[in-house]
């Protein structure tokens, strides 16, 4: 059932959020792209981008330290067409998956669709089916929307609170990160 904007046949959009990882390559720049590459997209408003938190990995620790933040769009995609856009965010950024859990140079995953959830897997779960669980997801998530409701699990802030935050640090404060454009490598210095 999708909802239209009364008045307009153009349906009506529907608040997502998503996770976005990065640990090989260049995290904070790979991580800047996707928050622009997000926002050009047709279909997707970046509303919100919480700040930059570096995290110790979770699951498979032989690999480097993850960058990670969450960001707010508002979409009229349905979620399997917004799933395809993150993939595609993801391979255009280079991203070739070895092993599971494995370094990456970006990773996008959904986190939260209009508070539905949806079992389609494996090629889509929604709520994700770890966030609840992440803090690595829970704190820059808490900083958008603590008072959102996770299906199955209940409120952000609530969920955050529970979560061990010792593996998560503060890298860089929301809008500093994403919004500094790199300065260009000075010659000879
Ligand atoms: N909520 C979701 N967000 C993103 N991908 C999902 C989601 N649910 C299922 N998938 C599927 O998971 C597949 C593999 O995802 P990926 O390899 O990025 O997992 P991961 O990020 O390494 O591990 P995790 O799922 O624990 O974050 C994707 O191709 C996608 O089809
Ligand atoms: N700290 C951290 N650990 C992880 C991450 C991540 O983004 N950050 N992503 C994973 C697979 O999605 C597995 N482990």
């Amino acid at each position: 059932m999708s909802r239209v904007r009364p008045g307009s046949d153009e349906p009506a959009p529907v608040r997502a959020y998503l996770g976005l990882g990065a640990n090989l390559g260049r995290p904070r720049e790979q991580l800047r792209w996707a928050v622009a590459a997000l926002a050009q997209e047709p279909g997707i408003t970046v509303t919100g981008v919480a700040s930059l938190y570096g995290s110790r990995p979770v699951g498979v620790t032989d690999q480097p330290d993850f960058l990670n933040t969450v960001v707010a769009v508002d979409t009229t995609l349905p979620p399997g067409q917004l799933l395809d856009r993150m993939l595609e965010l993801e391979r255009r950024a280079g991203r070739v998956r070895l092993r599971r859990w494995g370094p990456r140079t970006l990773d996008i995953d959904l986190l939260w669709y209009g508070g539905r959830v949806i079992h389609d897997p494996p090629r889509l779960i929604v709520p994700h089916p770890r966030a609840a669980e992440r803090a690595f997801v829970l704190i820059p998530w808490a900083e958008l929307a603590p008072g959102t409701v996770v299906p199955g699990h209940g409120r952000v802030a609530d969920l955050c609170a529970a979560a061990d935050p010792s593996g998560v640090w503060l890298e860089e404060p929301a809008p500093a990160w994403w919004q500094r454009q790199e300065s260009p490598p000075t010659s000879g210095e």
